[in-house]
């Protein structure tokens, strides 16, 4: 069943405005050099944990994400770590089941990499945090599909625009993002 999402009248350009300034309110758009999680440096870093863990930014995210899913009633997937408490407030928005990516397939227990239920052959849309090179996302989706399921679309808050777009789509997955470098950045580079 497809559910209406909240704040189904706001317009994307609306949408995006009150999620940069949460963002930014959030303290989580920084600038400095950083060390990437891929290799390679950047002047700008967007501190995910910070505007996760911030209760406006989080709601607005979820939001944002329930409004891109009204197309589809696939289950959702979170990829470990930063995305996890992302889809955990979609799906309880949404009503919907998830399950969670690991990075790693966990070395005791179940020895599961994705958990949570999937049955075989399930569609699922993959939510991320942030896409630098997209190779995290694609980890993920290939962990997924290992696992039976059909996944074809990721959605991020911040695509970074380093590239993840073309490689996700080498593996026949379509990159979707709330915000663009570009569209987070505006405000700064227009200085
Ligand atoms: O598109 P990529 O080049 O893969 O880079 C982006 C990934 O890197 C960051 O995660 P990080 O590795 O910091 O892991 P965490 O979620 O476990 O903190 C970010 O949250 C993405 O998952
Ligand atoms: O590529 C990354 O590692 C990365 C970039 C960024 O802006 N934020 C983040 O949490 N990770």
């Amino acid at each position: 069943m497809v559910t209406d999402p909240p704040c189904l009248g706001m317009t994307d350009d609306e949408r995006r405005s009150e999620l940069i300034a949460a963002l930014r309110a959030a303290d989580a758009v920084r600038f400095g050099e950083f060390e990437l999680s891929h290799g390679g440096t950047s002047d700008y870093y967007v501190d995910k944990y910070l505007f996760e863990t911030d209760p406006d930014a989080l709601r607005l995210v979820s939001e944002a994400f329930a409004a891109r899913l009204a197309d589809t009633d696939a289950k959702l997937a979170g990829v470990a770590l930063g995305a996890v408490p992302l889809v955990a407030v979609t799906a309880a928005e949404m009503g919907r089941p998830y399950v969670i990516a690991r990075k790693q397939a966990k070395e005791y227990g179940t020895g599961n990499r994705i958990e949570g239920r999937l049955d075989e052959g399930e569609e699922v849309v993959v939510l991320e945090d942030i896409a630098t090179t997209g190779q995290s996302a694609v980890d993920a989706v290939e962990a997924l599909r290992e696992a039976g399921a059909t996944v074809n679309r990721v959605l991020v808050v911040v695509d970074r625009e380093e590239g993840a777009e073309e490689l996700l789509a080498e593996h026949d997955i379509e990159l979707e993002s709330l915000l663009t470098a570009t569209e987070l950045l505006a405000e700064r580079d227009a200085e």
